[in-house]
């Protein structure tokens, strides 16, 4: 099949052309690769047929290029202080750890901006709009991708000089255990609630996560310049849904720079400083990682306990590997190098690592002399949950293509690839990711803008699915990321699909909408809570795969943007599954057919037939499509040839003239058939995901 081309940009490949003068430095560095990119983290997908409705679709200015080179910043010991503002060391009393947690697009970027510039740490004049969304993509998007820490220096009204830092949180439901650690490198938060929005499903789930964290939490209601704000509603929801005391909130404008002074003083106030655990051997938290195309592996961590100095051996507790520290320094927000980083304050490390895989977001590291008893707790080795092929337009491709997945790997411990091949897409790789509003809103998206702003590549990505399992005759329990993968049905005792519970907070007037929209789905209704008299949670079991799609799509349409979501996987359950398999041109579309209920199986095929036969264009000869169970058509459509009248140049008369004709044109088709290809457009990959749209409205 030949798919189509994906357009590229004149300004892709400016940025292409940008990106080339860190290609050398990393190959360097990497055997492997020939190639680099500069720091980031990233992943995402080509969305499905919708994604930029859901996504923040603004776009931020530039202002200008980032703060000075790092040349020019001073080294410094402890006690110095930084060329650039930042304090190099306190005493620990005087030290504040905290993040800004929010629902997105509450406006913890800004907020965090703010403090930056109101600290002096970034001037002005320097500022990129988001300093704190420091990738790209991030920036352009206007969403957090990954972490990034700040540590700014504030003299607080009491005349002393404090050491604050801020950790960025990412706000996208499927980076939950990232934020969760970087939660736990904290010991406060400031908790940003849009004034005009309120209480959303991210700003409880974060809520929660901080206390479990056992967190400070310091409420900031932002946004109050909006001519739509209702603070007093909205600080009667933090009152009663989280239970904080609002009696003291701060109300700020983070675009307006209100309120800004006033956070910075809560920070100093109300949240502890850390424990001073100098003594103990050295434990360091991971909490975030990204590879730079010059130091290897960068990572951000926060010394628990203990110190850690330039030129020290350490071992990374849950991998076992050793590393010698090639620098450690504090990001100031540029990085900026010390000799010793002590307990309870935040920094990174450069030692040459080469992948992230070898230094864990989670991971706790120790020094290889005075190693620590036991690793710090709560480190999950996180799974992909959603996979996806990826497949290059032109077979030519396939190297360059596993070289940019190596590389995003390199970076992004989360995304896995294996390679897949089938007869009608050729070479590609299955790629597996975190989860579903993340893979929908940010991953393809990154993985196909990425890939090909920075590779120059054309892809066709196939529809995400949810990794299934299935119990085969022999009893051996096998995972199936492809429904290609799956066994015959003579061969499996079953299917097994993920369940996740899923909260949606509304408006109590779309409690019915939500309703139907997760009974539709297979959702199974656990409990509605009533958080206020107007808002209410609606809290469900459903299969992962029901959400997958465009769910997110569908909660918003039907509750006209107000209502939100959050969901958390809960384990796997048997089903009633099938695998659909569609044929196009008597010929099997592996790449088509899908994993599904058999109660929606009929209602799924006619669909599926349906849109594919919209989507792919017609043909000089007819194209039937089936989608089939086993041996057995359950569905099926054909889309019509394009026919040439033949007759057009013979004028009235002979019928047989015509006939003889007629013949010879059914003749051609018929070798055409046989010798023919059917071109399958990139949206037919994705017309799995539009079924579901068009069987809920
Ligand atoms: N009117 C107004 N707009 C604001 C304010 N703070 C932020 N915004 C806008 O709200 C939008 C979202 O702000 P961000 O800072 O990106 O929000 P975020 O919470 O970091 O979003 P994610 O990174 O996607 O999680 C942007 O368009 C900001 O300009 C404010 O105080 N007043």
């Amino acid at each position: 099949m030949a798919p189509l081309l994906l357009p590229h940009t004149q300004s892709r490949l400016s940025a292409l052309q940008q990106r080339l003068s860190n290609i050398s430095a990393a190959a360097a560095l990497h055997p492997a690769c020939s190639h680099a990119r500069p720091a980031a983290r990233s992943v995402h997908s080509h969305a499905p047929q919708a994604p930029h409705q859901q996504l923040p679709s603004r776009r931020r200015a530039v202002v200008r290029a980032v703060a000075a080179p790092e040349s020019l910043i001073e080294k410094g010991g402890p006690g110095a202080t930084y060329a650039n503002g930042a304090v190099a060391k306190v005493p620990v009393d005087r030290i504040r750890n905290f993040c800004i947690i929010a629902h997105i697009d509450h406006g913890k970027s800004t907020l965090a901006d703010q403090l930056l510039l109101k600290t002096g740490t970034v001037a002005a004049r320097d500022m990129i709009d988001q300093f704190m969304d420091s990738n790209d993509i991030e920036r352009e998007r206007g969403i957090t991708i990954k972490l990034n820490t700040a540590r700014m220096k504030y003299t607080a009204q009491d005349g002393q000089l404090y050491a604050l830092n801020l950790i960025d949180t990412p706000g996208h439901v499927d980076f939950t255990y990232e934020v969760s650690r970087s939660l736990s490198s904290c010991e406060g938060a400031l908790l940003v609630v849009d004034a005009s929005q309120g209480v959303e499903a991210q700003t409880l789930a974060n809520v929660w996560l901080a206390l479990e964290n056992d967190l400070e939490i310091v409420p900031v209601l932002n946004k109050i310049d909006l001519p739509g704000a209702e603070p007093e509603r909205v600080i009667r929801e933090i009152e009663e849904i989280i239970g904080l005391d609002c009696s003291n909130i701060i109300r700020a404008s983070a675009k307006m720079g209100l309120g800004i002074e006033e956070t910075l003083e809560a920070v100093v106030q109300r949240i502890p400083p850390p424990n001073n655990t100098v003594k103990d051997p050295l434990r360091a938290l991971i909490f975030d990682s990204y590879y730079d195309a010059y130091r290897g592996v960068v990572c951000q961590f926060r010394v628990v306990d203990g110190q850690v100095a330039k030129g020290d051996t350490v071992v990374m507790m849950n991998t076992g590997k050793e590393y010698t520290l090639d620098e450690i320094g504090v990001l100031a927000p540029v990085k900026t190098p010390v000799d010793t980083l002590y307990a309870g304050e935040v920094g990174y490390l450069a030692a040459q690592i080469k992948s992230v895989l070898d230094a864990r977001v989670g991971d706790t590291v120790t020094l290889k002399k005075n190693p620590a008893a036991d690793a710090l707790e709560g480190y999950e080795d996180v799974q992909p949950m959603v996979y996806c092929g990826l497949f290059p337009t032109d077979a030519d491709d396939y190297q360059d293509l596993r070289e940019a997945l190596g590389k995003l790997q390199l970076n992004d411990a989360a995304l896995k690839f294996e390679p897949e091949v089938n007869n009608a897409m050729g070479f590609g790789f299955r790629c597996g990711f975190l989860g579903l509003l993340h893979m929908e809103i940010v991953q393809m998206e990154i993985v196909q803008e990425r890939l090909e702003r920075e590779y120059n590549l054309d892809l066709v990505t196939t529809a995400p699915t949810v990794v299934y399992k299935t119990l085969t005759n022999t009893g051996e329990e096998l995972t199936v990321n492809s429904p290609g993968d799956l066994p015959e049905a003579t061969k499996r005792q079953n299917i097994s699909e993920p369940y996740v519970r899923l909260e949606m907070v509304t408006p109590t007037e779309y409690v019915g909408n939500l309703m139907e929209l997760a009974n539709n789905r297979r959702g199974e209704f656990v409990e509605m809570k009533y958080l206020t008299d107007s808002r209410t949670t609606l809290v469900f079991n459903i299969p992962l795969a029901e959400v997958v799609t465009d769910y997110f799509d569908q909660l918003k349409s039907r509750s006209k943007g107000y209502a939100s979501m959050e969901y958390k996987i809960t384990g796997y359950r048997v089903n009633e599954l099938v695998l659909l398999e569609i044929k196009i041109n008597g010929e099997p579309a592996e790449p088509l057919s899908v994993i599904c209920h058999r109660d929606h199986a009929y209602r799924t095929g006619k669909a599926l037939c349906a849109k594919l036969k919209e989507l792919i264009p017609r043909q000089m000869f007819r194209v039937p499509i089936q989608a089939c169970i086993g041996a057995k058509v359950i569905a099926s459509e054909a889309i019509a040839p394009y026919r040439k009248d033949v007759l057009a140049k013979c004028y009235g008369g002979d019928i047989s003239r015509k006939k003889k004709l007629l013949q010879k044109q059914a003749d051609g088709k018929k070798r055409m058939k046989q010798l023919g290809k059917v071109e399958v457009p990139q949206a037919a990959f994705m017309a799995v995901l539009k079924i579901n749209q068009d069987s809920d409205s």
